[in-house]
């Protein structure tokens, strides 16, 4: 192929950007009503900043979504059938010139909700949308929805509990929540009715994908009713599953912990006779955290992950792969995320369709599954040979931790993004780092994106080159 010079024209194709629509509370309110009245923003006479140009960001500040390229070829998916280039690109996260909310009339009523599982950092959001909203806009009524979308319509009193920053202040060395999760409870119009009954005019919802899939229907039904409230997502989850974002906060705090448990088991692994450490990761339906934890411990022989189909016996299966390994080093590491294998586990009708309160498929160990069918294995086919299976399962360990310092930065970045973007009056937005830059992504978005494991992609290849394992797909 011709190499690309410096002389030759790259891009002849004219560009189009096609900014996502994000919607602000004047796109649906009636104009003007008193409260959609424009605001300075109070950070203008914040003693700890001083807006210079450019400091303010406008509607026509963005990022793109794809920042990859062939430049030689329109045949890729960012060119229109007319050979234009059309770019994808988000608002960018930031604060405002001017503001929709007017804090020193006492006219904000924030909520903060935190719902399905845990994941490090989410305590790490609530201190900072709680401080921001205190220090950088003067906000004093800030409320904390108890135990997930359940706590908004509760009749527990203290289920809406009232906020200051002297309350959050350690909350970022602490794991867990500090307002309590649950799954399931979402019933839309309690919901809304309590938010509307409440006075709440910013709600602030940090969740994963099912939590964002409950944050639309409340933001259209909020949109339909015509309410004056903004409402802002904050993307959580251990798995990473969500997409568009970077990542998702709390991921590389997992994947830290999950190193400490493959480290164990490789040493249980080499200090038995064939011995095998197995450990099971958090991931129900994407191998995120097994796949970086297997690329950054190196001591893993073999990482099976939900997106790839794997099998026991026969050639090209796990158990002629570990056995040559055994041959060859003595031991072996198995990482095993818990979403692997489903299918080859047996299960009564019942157990297949088993869902937690939220929907989510309740699967079966497959941990414990895979050391029972090793020990199987290997009494059959070694039966005078030494051979143990030590089995380790961290699962609540890697999440119930506290997020490490680039987590907690991250956290704190996204809550302020939140808190911008609802003070300068956008609503049904995700915030999240595209490309290493913030941005505004309509919720509608990120409820139906996923990001998955690419098993075709440079990264799966990469795991493959340090494990060695089969290609069980293509054997
Ligand atoms: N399709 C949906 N519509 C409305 N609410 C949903 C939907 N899916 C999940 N939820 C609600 O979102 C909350 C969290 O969902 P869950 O799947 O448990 O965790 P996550 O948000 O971390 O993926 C639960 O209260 C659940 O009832
Ligand atoms: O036992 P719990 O609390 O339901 O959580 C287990 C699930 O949490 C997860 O980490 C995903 O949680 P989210 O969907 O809430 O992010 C899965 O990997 C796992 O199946
Ligand atoms: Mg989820």
């Amino acid at each position: 192929m011709e190499e690309l010079t410096k002389q030759q024209p790259v891009l002849e194709s004219s560009t189009i950007i096609r900014l996502q629509c994000l919607t602000h509370l004047t796109d649906y309110l009636p104009v003007p009503p008193l409260q959609l009245q424009a605001h300075t923003n109070p950070l203008d006479h914040n003693p700890y900043f001083h807006p210079i140009s450019g400091f303010y960001l406008s509607p026509t500040d963005v990022i793109l979504r794809n920042i990859l390229f062939d430049l030689h070829t329109s045949s890729n998916n960012n060119y229109t059938s007319g050979g234009q280039l059309e770019l994808a690109a988000y608002h960018r996260a930031g604060p405002r010139q001017h503001i929709y909310f007017d804090p020193a009339t006492g006219h904000v009523r924030a909520a903060i909700v935190t719902c399905g599982g845990l994941c490090p950092g989410m305590n790490t959001v609530i201190r900072e949308l709680v401080v921001g909203l205190w220090e950088l806009y003067g906000v004093r009524e800030i409320f904390g929805i108890k135990a997930g979308y359940r706590g908004f319509y509760s009749d527990q009193v203290d289920d809406h509990l009232p906020l200051n920053p002297r309350m959050v202040h350690d909350l970022h060395k602490r794991g867990g929540t500090m307002l309590e999760t649950s799954r399931g409870g979402f019933d839309l119009h309690q919901i809304v009715n309590a938010i509307q009954d409440r006075g709440y005019n910013q709600v602030y919802i940090i969740g994963g994908d099912g939590t964002m899939r409950g944050a639309v229907k409340i933001f259209d039904e909020i949109k339909l009713r015509k309410l004056n409230i903004a409402v802002a997502g904050i993307p959580k989850t251990v798995d990473n599953d969500v997409g568009i974002i970077d990542r998702s906060f709390g991921f590389q705090t997992a994947v830290e912990m999950a190193q400490q448990a493959i480290s164990a088991a490789h040493v249980e692994a080499e200090s038995a006779v064939n011995g095998i450490g197995l450990v099971k990761l958090m991931g129900r339906s994407t191998g995120h955290i097994a796949l970086h934890a297997t690329l950054s411990s190196r001591d893993v022989d073999c990482c099976l992950i939900p997106e790839m189909e794997f099998y026991l016996e026969g050639k090209g299966g796990l158990f002629e792969f570990l056995e040559s390994r055994l041959k060859e080093n003595g031991h072996a590491v198995v990482v095993v995320a818990e979403g692997a294998g489903q299918n080859l586990i047996p299960r009564t009708e019942e157990q297949i369709q088993d869902k937690d309160e939220s929907g989510n498929p309740v699967f079966l160990d497959v941990g414990g599954w895979l050391k029972s069918e090793l020990k199987k294995w290997w009494a059959r086919d070694h039966p005078k040979e030494l051979f143990t299976v030590k089995y380790i399962d961290p699962t609540y360990m890697i999440r119930a931790v506290p997020a490490n310092a680039t987590d907690n930065l991250y956290c704190t970045l996204l809550a302020h993004a939140a808190i911008h973007g609802a003070m300068a009056g956008y609503t049904g937005f995700v915030c999240g780092p595209i490309n290493g830059n913030y941005g505004y992504i309509p919720v509608q978005e990120v409820a139906e994106a996923k990001n998955v494991v690419d098993t075709n992609d440079h990264k799966w290849a990469w795991v493959r080159s340090v494990t060695n394992q089969p290609d069980f797909a293509r054997t």
